[in-house]
């Protein structure tokens, strides 16, 4: 059971971690009596989490706020020590963080940085190029085809403090990247980006996965990030994996119905088009359905025998809708995840 499937570059069973959390009423008093006695909490942050990646998957790890992600990617990285279960990357046990495994990964965090502030962003990446040992012709190899990749010309000499959000990302992820890294862990990269920055870094993870055949576990709260890169999708909530399969698949699970869209030669009334489906938009010459899944094709035929259409077209609903639709009862994650631990 716990043995890798033999060409898995991550492989995980069962994995778990609880965090231990002390409970402290509010206000002075509340500081005096936690101090006398000392109140603790489990929090299960992954109840049991398994799943394996081939090399040169990218997959998108889904969930709403606290499921779980950013644990389970620093337990895959070695900086977190699971409570129980497997986990194997690179064919490494990532908690004894060996130099060789180190030079196997990389945890790219959109929220903290690894870039010294103050100094320009070559000089961190000369410092990864020591710590990394890469050897002189491979760095600059490399750089140059980074600079290419990420435009990077003009923003390597300026100090890291004088970037722009979108420029220091970019950095970082060469930083992160140097050293050629066969695993990487995205922990929300494209955060706070604008949407030219989130296609140039999109564009950036595309080429180095294709370039390096390497597999990449992306988390992101941008839907566009995940269906432009990744084929399969793994969704967590509550620290417990809901879904693993294909994004086509996680839309057939929403019930939501499909879209169908009408470019109309002669305008319809809304109460006209109501007897195909739940109108989103009507009058003029353009509207909008939503139709149950197993009825689209019966009612597009009617459609365009009963009305005037010059065009019609049949959409699935956007991710963000089905991912509402699955994590409308996310306000509740936490409790649920408490009741679990207290065996409620
Ligand atoms: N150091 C910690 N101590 C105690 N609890 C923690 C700690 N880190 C995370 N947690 C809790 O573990 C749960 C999972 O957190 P995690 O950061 O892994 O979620 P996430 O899916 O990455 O969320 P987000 O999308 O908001 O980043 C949450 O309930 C969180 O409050």
């Amino acid at each position: 059971m716990t043995t890798p499937a033999p060409d898995a570059a991550v492989h995980v069973r069962d994995l778990k971690k609880s965090y231990t959390v002390h409970e402290k009423a509010p206000g002075f008093v509340g500081s005096l009596r936690s101090f006398v006695r000392r109140r603790t909490r489990e929090v299960e942050a992954v109840r049991g989490v398994s799943f394996d990646l081939a090399p040169g998957e990218v997959v998108g790890f889904l969930g709403p706020n606290g499921a779980g992600k950013t644990t389970t990617l620093k337990m895959l990285s070695g900086l977190l020590h699971p409570s129980s279960g497997t986990a194997r990357v690179a064919g490494f046990e990532p908690r004894r963080r060996e130099a060789a495994f180190l030079r196997q990964i990389t945890l790219v965090m959109g929220q903290k940085q690894q870039l010294m502030w103050d100094l320009p962003a070559q000089d961190s990446f000369l410092v990864n190029q020591a710590i990394y040992e890469i050897p002189e012709r491979e760095y600059r190899a490399t750089m140059r085809e980074f600079t290419d990749v990420l435009g990077l010309a003009g923003i390597l000499n300026k100090q890291v403090r004088k970037l722009s959000l979108g420029e220091r990302m970019k950095c970082e992820l060469a930083a992160a990247l140097l050293h050629r890294p066969r695993v990487l862990f995205l922990d929300e990269p494209t955060i706070g980006l604008d949407v030219n920055m989130q296609e140039a870094v999109r564009e950036f993870v595309r080429d180095y996965n294709e370039r390096y055949n390497a597999t990449v576990i992306l988390t992101s709260h941008y839907m566009a990030d995940v269906t432009a890169l990744a084929r399969r999708v793994l969704v967590i909530d509550a620290g417990g994996l809901v879904f693993d399969g294909d994004l086509a698949g996680l839309v057939e699970r929403g019930s939501g119905g499909k879209t169908i869209r009408l470019q109309l030669r002669r305008p319809a009334e809304a109460a006209q088009l109501a007897r195909y489906g739940t109108v989103v938009e009507a009058g003029g010459l353009s509207a909008e359905l939503t139709v149950p899944r197993a009825e689209v094709s019966a009612r597009a035929a009617r459609l365009l025998t009963e009305l005037d259409v010059a065009d019609l077209t049949v959409e699935d609903p956007p991710i963000e809708a089905v991912m509402a639709e699955l994590f409308g009862h996310r306000e509740r994650t936490e409790e649920r995840r408490e009741a679990v631990v207290r065996g409620g």
